[in-house]
């Protein structure tokens, strides 16, 4: 136990040394070397080809400059990235994020997370993740439109629909990508699958919308099922009020939970009453339509309280859904939800349990799902999406739904077979890491030292 302990360590200090400041890129090689580097030891060609740590090295990062022009006739300068992680199984797949915080290494983390994540769901999809520090919010649709178009003229240069097939994330949803196709188009002369989320009028698919926050609830789901329990009457916080906390809270209504909350950056949402289909409607007017913030839900709800500035991990519920952001459940929230008897905590955003949390969560035997498992229901359809453009077909809403519900019921399976521990517990870290890892470093070997 103590040379494993050590083992990790060492591995962990070679990649933070080659990648100083890159805080949130090694705590997600940590998480991974925690149950990746023990796995290893116990088979050595993983080790002989020193597999995980050139999982942990990018193919290729690139980064430009984002030139664009906002209303005032002024010119602002961005920075962007795209992070081309790893491709052995397939092309680079991985969503686009526009948000003041992007940085290499939120990319970086994002882009490894995205290599399991991607493996696991049964597709031929390589990892990669990109974006830029803009910010959309507050600006015209003139000025987001000014912008893609700048960030694509570049980005055109690295992808390509067998290269690499971006996607949206926080700060990029239908409009982001319509603006990016468009400008792809014009540069290539060309109508490919190229990025996916795209507009149902010009390839996109029915239900990537919705995939992410479906799939997260379908594989808690899944997940209650092996403690004999159900959705059934459990009260939830969700944080976030996005794409995916949207559809997380929608499929939760429909199987008969109670989401209370919901949040952004300026604060949570506790609604006690809970939040049916009808106010989830008005979530939707305020923040897809309105670009509003979802205070102004608690100005139009009756008995619904607006929290500024807090997290809604303080109110007392049975189940936990993380939809905002890496990182915003921290170690003291973790305790709280446990104190108040929460049962299972399911990762919809990238990684945003911190360590000291996700111990503590083990620890205490709560079910966890790593979002690289249950969040992988958004990126599995942005490969059905690819499957329909190369088809030139459309499925139907029940077609790709069943098969959406279907991958998620294999990574599901795919983690209990790696992550047992005993009769009673099941760690899905350790599950999703090494099914995750296994086919990407079994795709390796065979290709060579490349
Ligand atoms: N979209 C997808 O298909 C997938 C997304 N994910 C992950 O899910 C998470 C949410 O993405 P998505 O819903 O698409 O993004 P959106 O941009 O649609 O929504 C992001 C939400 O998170 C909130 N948020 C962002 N930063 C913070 C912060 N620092 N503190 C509190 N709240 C914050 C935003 O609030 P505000 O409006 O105030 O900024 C907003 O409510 C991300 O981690 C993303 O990587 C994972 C898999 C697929
Ligand atoms: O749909 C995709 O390609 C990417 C989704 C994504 O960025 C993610 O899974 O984090």
């Amino acid at each position: 136990m103590a040379n494993q302990s050590k083992n990790v360590e060492a591995f962990v200090d070679k990649i933070a040394q080659r990648n100083p400041y890159e805080t949130e890129f090694i705590q997600a090689v940590r998480e991974v070397a925690e149950t990746i580097v023990p796995f290893i030891e116990d088979h050595p060609k993983y080790k002989e080809s020193n597999v995980l740590e050139r999982i942990c090295e990018p193919e290729r990062v690139v980064m430009f400059r984002v030139p664009w022009v906002n209303d005032q006739g002024t010119i602002e300068v961005n920075r962007g990235y795209r992070v081309q992680m790893n491709s052995a199984i397939g092309p680079y797949k991985g969503g686009l994020r526009f948000h003041p915080s992007v940085n290499l290494s939120i990319l970086k983390f994002l882009a490894f997370e995205q290599v399991f994540k991607n493996s696991l769901t049964t597709l031929p999809l390589g990892g990669g993740k990109g974006g830029s520090d803009f910010n959309p919010k507050g600006k015209s649709d003139g000025e987001v439109m000014r912008f893609c178009q700048s960030f694509m003229t570049e980005l055109a240069r690295h992808i390509g629909g067998f290269t690499d097939i971006p996607a949206g994330d926080i700060g990029v949803g239908a409009r982001e990508i319509g603006f990016m196709y468009g400008q792809y188009k014009k540069i290539k002369n060309e109508f490919t699958g190229v990025l996916t989320g795209k507009g149902l009028q010009f390839g996109g698919s029915l239900i990537r919308t919705e995939a992410t926050g479906y799939g997260v609830v379908y594989f808690s789901k899944e997940m209650l099922e092996t403690r004999g329990d159900s959705l059934e009457g459990k009260i939830c916080a969700v944080s976030g009020s996005g794409n995916v906390a949207q559809y997380t809270i929608e499929k939760l209504i429909e199987l008969g939970a109670k989401p209370v909350t919901v949040s952004d950056s300026g604060g949570c949402i506790y609604d006690k009453d809970g939040i049916d289909t009808e106010k989830l409607e008005l979530i939707k007017k305020i923040k897809n339509e309105q670009r509003g913030r979802i205070s102004e839900y608690a100005d139009q709800i009756k008995g619904a309280e607006f929290h500024k500035g807090v997290t809604p991990w303080n109110i007392k519920v049975d189940l936990a859904y993380p939809c905002a952001t890496q990182n915003e459940l921290p170690e003291e929230d973790a305790k709280t939800l446990i104190d108040n008897g929460c049962m299972g905590v399911f990762e919809g955003a990238n990684m945003p349990t911190t360590d000291g949390a996700l111990h503590l969560i083990k620890e205490n035997k709560l079910l966890f799902s790593p979002g690289k498992a249950s969040n992988a229901g958004g990126v599995a359809t942005s490969g059905l999406e690819m499957s329909q453009n190369s088809q030139r077909l459309y499925w139907t809403r029940d077609e790709v739904d069943y098969r959406l519900k279907m991958i998620m019921k294999s990574i599901h399976e795919n983690c209990v077979e790696y992550g047992r521990i005993d009769d009673n517990y099941i760690d899905y870290v350790k599950g999703a890491n090494i099914a995750g890892f296994v086919k990407v470093a079994d795709a390796m070997i065979a290709q060579g030292v490349v």
